[in-house]
């Protein structure tokens, strides 16, 4: 068969190495999983050849029995998995096997410790795909001829996994991909009947296509890959020595009650491109104004490409168990992103175009139906399972919180959903839930009052809270970035306000009950008595803040700054500043703690010191806020003189 001409070597791209260096090194337990991995390949080809077979019936040329062959050689120590599917020509090799084009990939790698036991158990979560072979075999290659184009157009690839790899233009007159692994001595028990035929019981037996292997009672066909080149298709679909070890029917169609736990999480890996186990799943078999089917998981862990613009995986859209297109933004919408899994759909045209899906009503439908089925797990997960909520919300609330903002309908069911930290048991774990919240509200409280900060700390620490704490009111703590924009889209839940903490002016006197009468009238008459020193202090900061007032808010602090209550928060600021985007800011307020004794001293200060302690006060405030000051330098200096007079 190698009739090899145009023969290259190339080195693989610097990340393929340091996978494969992982891969030949790993002390990854479950070496079995390359099957399962090559078998999980060799299916999506098979997929794809069906798709385009859809629009070009010729591809099936004269093989049209899609399948996959497991075969083995014990004297060879080899074993081979090869696959009628859509092929690979010379530049799809060397673009497949020869780079990585996953976006998460880099991350992965420098998450790497160089602790064996730890990297194992990312490369287990990632998944590796096709270099998993290398963690059985010492030589891989692959044959390979894509659909449609000549036999003299076929491609061998050959490596040892050791920084490059050969590759040579061959004659192969089978469609598909073979894969052949030579395995070294101490991985021979892979060269197995019975050990193959259990691991592909084991993890392949919801693959849809048939997976057969050389006949048990019969004798094995000793079928080489070259041989099965030579002789053509033909003569192997006469060979009567396989038979199918699989169940070969599409997993998701048949009744959830005739599916195991097993079958279902092996399916899962198949479908996410995952090696853990999902978290749960959801299997509705639909029928009335349309029937499909749809199988979707939570996975446990987010991938690498979480936060990227586009997602490598989303969610399989079959029509009448053919593969259409693997989709990232139709069938859910993009705070759904980690759900992965399987649409079939009965109604839907076969020949729909990824471009047709934007638009398509049954898409829509399935969408808003696949919606709500998610978040109504969701809810009942954290009624029933918290503990399994918990571990939900640490992978993906931060996604989830995205749709406060993008899914209006949906908005009051995902506000069910969230979790925060909050001041009633200072966890930095978020388990607090809004309606927590509400069934603790004081008497008289109406309004859900939180605060935001750069970071769990800051947020506890923040001296808005300070009166909160006097009156034993709580307030949730909000030190994720993508919290500003939350509650920006989160103005009420169950008819109660969502309030800042740090925005606006303060009105706690509905709460504060008897005292209120007695605290306003102290209040003002401390407003009367600072009447003077807050307008001498403006005076100086008139370039800095709007106002100076007296506080209701502090009791250990100086001051703070509040910003208007339809500004935006100083975090939420600083993140849209950093982002580019240019919009007039308003000035926020300066509020002074009139029983402070650095506010009590100010009164007798000169007109010089004071416009130092002005800019003093005005700078610590922005610094607790976790604000930036314009000049740190004079800051400091400022800060010594004034402590060293
Ligand atoms: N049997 C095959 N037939 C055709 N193409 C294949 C086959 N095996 C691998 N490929 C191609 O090589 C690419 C890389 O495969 P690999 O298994 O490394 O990653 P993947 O399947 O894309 O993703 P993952 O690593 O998440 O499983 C595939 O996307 C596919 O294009």
């Amino acid at each position: 068969m190698s009739s090899g001409t145009d023969t290259q070597t190339l080195e693989f791209q610097a990340e393929v190495q340091q996978l494969l260096n992982l891969m030949i090194h790993s002390v990854y337990s479950n070496r079995e999983v390359f099957l399962r991995e090559l078998i999980s390949n060799a299916s999506d080809a098979i997929d794809k050849l069906r798709f385009e077979a859809l629009k070009q019936e010729s591809l099936f040329e004269d093989d049209p029995e899609l399948k996959i062959r497991v075969d083995f050689d014990a004297e060879q120590r080899t074993v081979t998995i090869t696959d009628n599917g859509i092929g690979m020509d010379r530049d799809d090799v060397v673009e497949n096997l020869g780079t990585i084009a996953h976006s998460g990939t880099k991350r992965f790698l420098e998450q790497m410790t160089g602790d064996q036991q730890k990297d194992a158990q990312l490369i287990g979560q990632f998944g590796v795909g096709f270099y998993s072979a290398f963690v059985v075999a010492d030589k891989v290659e692959v044959f390979s001829r894509k659909a449609g184009v000549e036999p003299q157009y076929g491609v061998h690839w050959s490596s040892e996994g050791k920084g490059a790899y050969t590759i040579e233009t061959i004659e192969r007159s089978q469609r598909g991909t073979a894969v052949v692994l030579h395995l070294p001595q101490e991985q021979e028990e892979f060269c197995d009947g019975m050990r193959l035929r259990h691991i592909i019981r084991k993890y392949s037996d919801h693959i849809s296509v048939p997976i057969e292997m050389p006949a048990q009672s019969g004798s094995a066909p000793q079928q080489s890959e070259e041989k099965g080149a030579e002789q053509g298709e033909e003569e192997q679909e006469q060979t009567p020595q396989w038979e199918v070890v699989n169940r070969a029917s599409a997993l998701w169609m048949r009744p959830k009650s005739e599916i195991s736990d097993e079958e279902y999480k092996e399916l899962y890996k198949h479908v996410a491109h995952d090696f853990e186990e999902p978290l749960t799943w959801l299997h509705n078999h639909v029928e009335g104004r349309q029937s499909y089917v749809s199988l979707l998981y939570i996975p446990k862990r987010p991938p690498f490409d979480l936060f990227e613009q586009k997602p490598a995986h989303g969610v399989k859209l079959y029509v009448r168990r053919v593969f259409i297109t693997e989709d990232t933004e139709h069938l859910l919408p993009r705070y759904l992103r980690f759900v992965r899994g399987v649409v079939d759909s009965d109604d839907l045209p076969l020949n729909i175009s990824r471009e047709m899906l934007q638009h398509n009503p049954m898409i829509s439908s399935i969408r808003s139906a696949s919606v709500k089925r998610i978040l109504d797990r969701l809810e009942r997960m954290a009624k029933n399972e918290p503990q399994m909520y918990a571990e939900f919300w640490e992978s993906f609330g931060r996604v989830l919180k995205e749709g406060i903002a993008e899914d209006h309908g949906n908005r009051e069911k995902i506000a069910k959903l969230l979790r925060f930290s909050s001041t009633y048991e200072e966890k930095e774990t978020p388990d607090v839930s809004l309606d927590d919240y509400i069934g603790r509200m004081n008497e008289g409280q109406n309004k859900i009052y939180y605060v935001t900060a750069e970071s769990f700390n800051a947020a506890r620490n923040s001296p808005h809270l300070e009166v909160f704490r006097r009156h034993g009111i709580e307030v949730l703590l909000l030190p994720d970035p993508v919290d500003e924009w939350l509650v920006a889209h989160l103005n009420e839940y169950e008819g109660k306000q969502l309030v800042s903490i740090a925005k606006g002016e303060l009105d706690l006197d509905q709460l504060t009950g008897e005292q209120a009468e007695q605290e306003k009238a102290q209040r003002e008459e401390k407003e009367q008595a600072y009447k003077d020193l807050c307008s001498r202090l403006q005076e100086k900061l008139n370039d800095k803040v709007s106002e100076v007032r007296v506080s209701h808010r502090l009791t250990d602090s100086p001051a703070c700054l509040v910003v208007g209550e339809y500004d935006f928060g100083v975090g939420m600021q600083r993140l849209l500043q950093a982002a580019g985007h240019n919009f007039p800011a308003g000035k926020p307020a300066l509020e002074i703690n009139p029983d402070h004794q650095l506010i009590k001293r100010l009164d007798n200060e000169a007109e010089q010191r004071l416009q130092d302690w002005a800019l003093t006060l005005y700078e610590q405030s922005l610094l607790a806020e976790g604000g930036q000051l314009e000049d740190p330098a004079a800051y400091v200096k400022r800060v010594n003189s004034l402590l060293t007079e």
